[in-house]
């Protein structure tokens, strides 16, 4: 793939910019995977930066991402509003548009979004929200500010997706389960993988989705929650093994309510940037079977993002 570029940005100090000639997986995922969770990041020559934003990352322009999921083999991609852009949702849009259906998006807005520009953002490919609680990403929204939003967005069908480390859980409880929509948590909720698999914390996470049918979770980024590695990088066939067991368990305790994504440009990465091809080996590790890796990458994504396209439950 071709080289990221900055524009007139400047990139925040010490940014790891993606990984620019990822291996040919050797895992095939399904036909019609979908990469339920990427992002655009401008150009920012033509969709500048937020001033608001936390941090400044190398352009990902929507030809790379698009070569990207052609090249890993998946069919279609759910575009997710990074916080860079904070609520101007062009780039996320223009490269829906430009994906000639095969991208759905997932957007940030304010209470001050009119109908008709929830209506257009609709037409372009959008089904969902997110609200963003990882402190050094976002400054704090008020809470009815965030349940005035999602009381609108259900009347379209759309969902949450929410972002938030595991030791915010309990404090966030109340306002996640008084959410009227479907509910997609980012990368399950952040759990400490350092903390074990049935202690107060993951299990707390594991009952927020026991009790609430609504709750989904993508089982994505063990780049982000591995401190043991190894690194996804050189051909590593067993990347990230700390995770695997946590992942594991949410896809085989809920199959019909997990989705996977690749999480590429991957931003404020610090320590390595993974190779995405090995990211998609990664796969078969935490959905064992067919069934379960059909699940993960075809039928829960679609059902959510396309559903008049979805085969029937
Ligand atoms: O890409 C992700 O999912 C995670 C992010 C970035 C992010 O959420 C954003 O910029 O909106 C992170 O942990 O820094």
């Amino acid at each position: 793939m071709s080289k990221p570029t900055s524009g007139p940005f400047e990139k925040t100090s010490g940014w790891l910019d993606w990984y620019t000639g990822p291996s040919k997986p050797r895992f095939q995922v399904p036909a019609g995977s979908v990469d339920a969770h990427c992002h655009v990041f401008g150009p920012g020559a033509e969709f500048p930066y937020a001033p608001e934003r936390k941090y400044t990352p190398c352009d990902a322009s929507k030809a790379q991402l698009f070569a990207l999921r052609d090249h890993l083999g998946f069919a279609r991609n759910v575009i997710v509003q990074a916080t860079c852009h904070g609520a101007d949702n062009r780039a996320m849009v223009d490269a829906c548009k430009a994906a000639g259906g095969k991208a759905r998006g997932v957007a940030t807005v304010r209470r001050s979004i009119s109908d008709a520009e929830l209506q257009e953002l609709h037409d372009a490919g959008v089904r969902g929200v997110r609200f963003n609680f990882v402190k050094r990403l976002v400054d704090f929204t008020p809470k009815d500010e965030l349940l005035e939003i999602a009381g609108r967005i259900a009347k379209l069908g759309w969902h949450v997706v929410i972002y938030f480390e595991a030791v915010d859980l309990p404090e966030l409880w109340d306002f996640f389960t008084s959410l009227p929509t479907t509910v997609v948590v980012d990368h399950m909720g952040r759990p400490d993988v350092t903390k074990p698999i049935d202690g107060p914390e993951f299990e707390l996470f594991l009952k927020f989705m026991r009790e609430h049918p609504n709750v989904w979770s993508k089982v994505s980024c063990p780049e982000r929650l591995s401190t043991t590695g190894p690194q996804a990088l050189n051909g590593e066939q067993n990347a990230y093994r700390d995770v695997v067991p946590f992942a594991r368990r949410v896809v085989e305790e809920f199959p019909d309510r997990v989705l996977w994504g690749t999480d590429w440009p991957h931003p404020n990465l610090k320590g390595h940037m993974p190779d995405d091809g090995l990211l998609v080996d990664f796969i078969p590790h935490i959905a064992p079977t067919a069934e379960l890796q059909k699940k993960l990458l075809v039928d829960n994504p679609m059902r959510l993002y396309w559903p008049e396209e979805a085969a029937p439950q």
